[in-house]
């Protein structure tokens, strides 16, 4: 119960981080772009009493349901399985983290509510869900996602992951980028999500060394192997999912009975230039040679072995707006480098 009373500081904390411009408001109080406490009751009415019609995902901390407010506003609400004390902690940091930061690519926070041994997470409802389901899972059949979303949903997780990195003090480093935590919001805008894993970096440190968490296939060697976290980890899952987001193939996959990470399917294509191959087949051939080439060209430096030879988010965030500026001087100038 520690916790509970390091709540009211949290609050406080929020109001004294940098506040993107982005997004209105900050801290405690009601509508868009600021928090508040929910009553369990509040909840329940909005979730019809947490019915499973709508129930809307599932994850590690929980299950997640669709809900509104009395004013029409939608909202998903992260509700905690089973209380125990690294449950708490996940609970804590996520809404510590999220409390604090506001950018048109993070997730926004709508609150919380902690009564007796339920823990729930109130946020802003992604109506177009996360990346993972158009990739892999319930939406991939409607091929939704063209190649001007998927640059779109590149650079906005860019942008996302740069503020944490760069603007926000202490740096975060999120620890879990991966497709099920871009959310897309109606206009496929990204919404970097689930803080539950970050890490904040105090001042001056390069890196710091904790117990691994994240998900397999994302996770940056040095991390995986001796638990060194720095920003350099989510960059590597960042180039990760870039290759995800334009081939369409999962970080792992199995071949019978071995496994093969999405590094070592593309890095002989990359080495022979074949970029083409890389592109996700229900792309159909749609997309602009120049921006591929360029888009895999950065995934490679991101997924790079050793952290020293990635780039920061930042330069990330440059090398993708680059391309968005010059493909569209490629096309004013009529070049003939769209395919179809
Ligand atoms: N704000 C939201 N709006 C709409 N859908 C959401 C929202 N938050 C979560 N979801 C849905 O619920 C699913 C589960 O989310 P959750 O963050 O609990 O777990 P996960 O990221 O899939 O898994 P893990 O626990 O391994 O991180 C998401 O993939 C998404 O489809």
């Amino acid at each position: 119960m520690a916790l509970l009373a390091k709540w009211c500081c949290w609050g406080r904390a929020s109001e004294e981080m940098p506040v993107d411009n982005n997004k209105s408001g900050g801290g405690r109080g009601g509508g868009h772009g600021t928090w508040r406490i929910f009553s369990l009751r509040e909840l329940y009415a909005a979730t019809s009493s947490f019915n499973c019609d709508n129930q809307i995902g599932e994850g590690g901390f929980g299950s997640v349901y669709w809900g509104q407010l009395p004013n029409g506003d939608q909202i998903a609400v992260k509700r905690l399985k089973e209380w125990s004390t690294k449950a708490e902690m996940e609970f804590a940091v996520e809404v510590e983290i999220l409390g604090r930061v506001r950018h048109k690519n993070l997730l926004s926070l709508r609150g919380y509510c902690a009564e007796g041994q339920e823990r729930l997470i109130v946020y802003d409802y992604m109506p177009k869900r996360s990346l993972l389901d158009h990739l892999h899972d319930r939406f991939s059949s409607e091929s939704a996602l063209n190649w001007q979303r998927r640059m779109k949903i590149a650079t906005g997780s860019a942008e996302g992951l740069a503020y944490l990195h760069h603007y926000t003090k202490p740096h975060i480093i999120h620890r879990d980028i991966k497709a099920s935590n871009i959310l897309l919001d109606e206009n496929f805008e990204a919404q970097l999500a689930d803080f539950g894993f970050a890490k904040l970096i105090p001042e001056g440190a390069t890196h710091v060394t904790t117990r691994v968490k994240g998900t397999l296939g994302y996770l940056a060697p040095e991390y995986a192997t001796w638990g060194k976290v720095s920003e350099m980890c989510d960059v590597y899952s960042f180039g990760i999912l870039l290759l995800e987001l334009i081939s369409g193939r999962k970080p792992i996959e199995r071949i019978g009975t071995t496994r093969r990470t999405i590094v070592e399917w593309a890095g002989p294509l990359v080495l022979q230039g074949n970029f083409h191959d890389l592109a996700d087949p229900k792309l159909c051939g749609k997309f602009h040679e120049y921006e591929l080439t360029r888009v895999v060209q950065t995934a490679t430096m991101c997924a790079q072995h050793s952290p020293a030879n990635r780039p920061t988010m930042q330069q990330v965030v440059e090398m993708l707006k680059d391309l968005n500026q010059e493909s569209t001087e490629l096309q004013d100038n009529g070049s003939k480098d769209w395919r179809h």
